[in-house]
């Protein structure tokens, strides 16, 4: 049987660097592995962000999204049906930020995937960092990852204060509360939740993740609909220099103001080109960005967040909203 895992986390969580470490690990243990990028979005960055794994030991795959829910889980099908036959004995799924972790556990259970593929480890990364008011789609999201996960990474733990951390894990006893779910994370414990930033994640750890499983827990579901709250624009070829665009998404991450024009903005992340053909790679989480060179990259400019105004975001970006 091929073990696949989950590795789930909100939008901005530390997936990606997650799983770049933790493939590592794999193919160190000896393991062939497939990465299955399975993104609404439709332009792939976590994809470029993964590209220097990629070897004889291990794959990466992509799901392209824009469509809705039940195309989705089809496509996630057959990906996984084509992926059966490729020799690999680990196959590593990053979903969205934004998922419904059913789609995985009601895929795998049908015919013929269930004869091919076991589950291995579902993780979930939240941040220790994670807001303490979140709108009701955001709480759900937090607690239907949390409640089925053999372990939680409660990352960015290096910028959290101890209380922040315990705060997070309140939290999602909190969420796991409100969708009727009996499962509660012990705060002081670090069995279940493991407090580390995913840059200090060690050997150990890594082979704990490997092991650690999921977990069955009912829980009442919510249907996040296609078209109402969380939503992915894609902006392409924006002339922005760095310093305007750290600029603006300290506005559209921290204004209040802005924010009832433009939406709830949860993240920023995409590259841009410099005028030398260099490339730099933006993230931006809890209203801070970041800019680092990447090796690679596509112009374009992601914002994810709920009740967002396109219109008014490329105008902020432009930096014309203000003049
Ligand atoms: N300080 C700190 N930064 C982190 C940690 N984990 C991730 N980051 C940074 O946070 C940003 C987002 O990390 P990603 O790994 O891209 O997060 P993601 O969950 O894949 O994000 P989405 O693609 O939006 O779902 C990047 O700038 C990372 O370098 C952590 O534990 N501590």
């Amino acid at each position: 049987m091929i073990k696949i895992d989950l590795i789930t986390g909100f939008l901005g969580s530390g997936k990606t660097t997650f799983i770049k470490k933790y493939a590592k690990h794999l193919m160190d243990k000896g393991h062939h592995i497939g990465i299955l990028e399975n993104d609404f979005g439709a332009i792939n960055v976590d994809m470029m962000l993964l590209q220097e794994l990629m070897g004889d030991y291990c794959d990466l795959e992509m799901i392209s999204g824009g469509c809705d829910k039940e195309t989705h889980r089809r496509r996630f099908r057959t990906k996984l049906i084509a992926m059966a036959m490729s020799g690999y004995d680990r196959i590593i799924v990053e979903p969205s930020g934004i998922y419904d972790i059913d789609e995985f556990f009601d895929v795998l259970h049908d015919e013929p995937l269930d004869q091919w593929y076991e589950v291995g480890s579902v993780i979930a990364i939240v941040d220790a960092q994670i807001p303490d008011k979140l709108s009701k789609e955001a709480d759900y999201l937090l607690a239907s990852e949390a409640a089925d996960a053999g372990r939680i990474i409660l990352s960015h733990t290096d910028e959290a204060s101890p209380e922040q951390a315990k705060a997070a894990v309140k939290h999602i006893n909190r969420a796991l509360k409100q969708i009727q779910c009996r499962r509660h994370f012990d705060e002081n414990n670090a069995g279940e939740v493991l407090m580390k930033s995913t840059m200090q994640l060690t050997k150990e750890d890594m082979d704990a993740l490997m092991t650690c499983g999921y977990v069955s827990e009912d829980f009442q579901k919510m249907d996040i609909g296609d078209d109402e709250g969380f939503k992915s624009l894609f902006f392409m070829n924006m002339d922005i220099s760095r310093e305007q665009l750290a600029r603006a998404a300290a506005v559209l991450m921290n204004d209040k103001e802005i924010e009832k024009k433009c939406g709830h903005i949860y993240r920023i992340k995409g590259f841009i080109q410099e005028a030398d053909g260099s490339w730099l790679q933006i993230n931006a989480i809890h209203g801070q960005t970041t800019v680092e060179p990447a090796a690679s990259g596509q112009s374009v400019i992601i914002v994810i967040g709920e009740h967002l105004d396109e219109e008014s975001i490329r105008r902020e970006l432009n930096g014309s909203n203000r003049q």
